[in-house]
């Protein structure tokens, strides 16, 4: 009897490169994530981390090459993937106007959730924002427009979680909840790419790390 088909990467890099302009923000990178493994990724400011978390998100194509997430291309299937992928970012996309718990109810409705409201709660609490969740979002500090990104990013339940600079802006005890809500997408079986320059913590919560100098991967 033939073994089954090994599973494909949760992240494959093929040859892929970035030009924003003149400026090659990644060049010729290829690597491969296996399922079950989550990926630190590191390099100094400007070394390519976001680009290629844009790029995985399909939020950007690339110049040359190809992303695929779990076997899918993220531009000639960049509808499939996107319903897998989830970034957080610097930018977070979040609705000024409407309240925190508004701001949930959005995604939950679309996602078609029953009981989107008790959804909207719990994760509220999970992330320390119960105190505000009727307060909007313009009124947020930096801190906890990231915690309610990341509420939105629990609620999507992507099978593939990339996150950039989790950390920042964050207190210590957001940052000890974003530890433990880490661990716990990767103890259901969520792929996370972090990146970060919180190396220590990061490898704590990363099997992998890919490091990038100038958009080339490069030794630790
Ligand atoms: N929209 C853009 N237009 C032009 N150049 C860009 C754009 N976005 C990024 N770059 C350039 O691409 C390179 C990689 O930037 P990127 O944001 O991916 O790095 P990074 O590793 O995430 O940096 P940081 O640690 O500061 O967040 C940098 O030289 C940056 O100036």
């Amino acid at each position: 009897m033939e073994a089954p088909p090994a599973p494909p990467p949760a992240l494959a890099l093929h040859d892929v490169s970035k030009r924003y302009g003149r400026h090659w923000a990644l060049a010729r990178l290829s690597y491969a994530l296996p399922q079950g493994r989550s990926l630190l990724l590191t390099g100094h400011n400007g070394s390519g981390k976001t680009t290629l978390l844009r790029l995985v998100a399909t939020a950007l194509s690339p110049t040359h090459g190809r992303v695929e997430v779990r076997g899918r291309d993220c531009v000639e299937q960049r509808d499939a993937v996107r319903r897998e992928v989830a970034l957080l970012s610097h930018a977070s996309f979040l609705y000024e106007d409407l309240t925190a718990h508004q701001n949930l109810m959005v995604l939950a409705r679309l996602l078609g959730l029953e009981s989107p409201s008790d959804v909207a709660d719990g994760l509220l609490v999970k992330v320390g924002l119960t105190r505000r969740s009727e307060s909007p979002v313009r009124q947020f500090s930096a801190g906890m427009r990231k915690r309610l990104a990341i509420a939105r990013l629990l609620l999507k339940a992507p099978a593939v979680a990339l996150l950039d600079e989790p950390f920042g802006e964050l207190d210590p005890a957001g940052i000890q909840a974003m530890e433990k809500i880490i661990g716990e997408l990767k103890t259901s079986g969520v792929t996370v790419v972090l990146a970060t320059h919180l190396i220590e913590q990061g490898m704590s919560l990363c099997e992998e790390r890919l490091h990038l100098a100038e958009g080339r991967a490069v030794a630790a």
